[in-house]
């Protein structure tokens, strides 16, 4: 299958391109949107390397694609935005529409094992098996070869997992107000119940906390923002940044998480856009790019 450009938008001398692809893995339509610098136009043959944005709950890849102002280190640095769904959409399963944190806009970025939904809700194997090689034969010059990720919340713990069970993909991996410990916390135990069913040691193959303690890949930092007026955080306990530290303690990334809490910030794309140019800078390093 190859991708539709369903639209062009020109954006900070670059274009962000909205497309859509049928994906065998999760059954369904997918939408997703890449922003290309301008050195993708500049030079036919360069080969760029990929930023992969992940996003939370409730988004679609506009979220990001608006309000995150991704492009202009994107242009500074030369590389390219990747910003995927959050789950398939319109898979006619009973339930799927009813609340914010489950089912649509809310595939924790896992294969589910459990009916109904282990039949469309596959967003591990669609972006590991479909989104990347797809990129990488449309595309000639994007490198998936050279690849960071990152992402927000529920796509903060996406990446972080994404990263940690695979560090000959992934360059590096930051983060922005992950869900860093899923297994334990109200969003991600309605998910992983629901998704994987009770056997916890399936949990564990999803969860950063667990994962962390398992790394065997280079021994990199990986960057965290958390704001402290966010109330996921503060109040909900719903992101617990502070558990992958200790977990990471018992790991070879002991001293490596760099968590930064900055105060007064909240959960919102103001927070997400105010540290998007520490976040391009830390991946452009790992991708030889500064
Ligand atoms: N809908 C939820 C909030 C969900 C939420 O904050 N989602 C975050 C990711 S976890 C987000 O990025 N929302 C979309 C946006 O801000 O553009 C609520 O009403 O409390």
């Amino acid at each position: 299958m190859t991708f539709t450009t369903d639209t062009s938008i020109s954006s900070f001398g670059g274009k962000l391109l909205k497309l859509s692809h049928d994906s065998p893995v999760t059954g369904t339509k997918m939408v997703v949107n890449i922003y290309l610098p301008h050195q993708y136009f500049d030079d036919e043959t360069t080969k760029l390397p990929v930023l992969m944005y992940l996003s939370g709950l409730t988004c679609t890849p506009d979220n990001a694609s608006e309000k995150a102002f991704f492009q202009p280190y994107a242009n500074q640095y030369g590389f390219a935005v990747v910003f995927p769904d959050t789950s398939p959409r319109g898979a006619n399963i009973e339930g799927e529409d009813d609340s914010w944190d489950f089912g649509t806009g809310a595939g924790f970025y896992l294969d589910a094992t459990q009916k109904p939904w282990n039949k469309n809700y596959k967003m591990y194997s669609y972006i590991m098996k479909d989104l990347i090689p797809q990129i990488a034969s449309s595309y000639d010059t994007l490198d998936t070869h050279k690849m960071s990720i990152c992402g927000h919340s529920m796509g903060g713990y996406g990446a972080l997992m994404f990263y940690l069970r695979n560090p000959d993909v992934f360059q590096s991996c930051s983060a922005f107000a992950p869900i860093t410990n899923p297994s334990e916390c109200q969003w991600g135990k309605k998910s992983f119940s629901n998704y994987l069913g009770d056997d916890k040691t399936l949990w564990a193959e999803y969860d950063p906390c667990d994962l962390v303690k398992k790394f065997t890949g280079d021994k990199r930092p990986i960057l965290i923002h958390q704001g402290t007026a966010d109330a996921f955080y503060a109040k909900d306990h719903q992101l617990q940044p502070e558990k992958l530290v200790n977990a990471s303690t018992q790991s070879p990334l002991n001293g490596m998480i760099d968590l930064h809490l900055v105060d007064g910030y909240d959960h919102s794309y103001y927070f997400i856009s105010s540290f998007v140019k520490e976040h391009c800078q830390f991946h452009a390093k790992y991708l030889g790019l500064n």
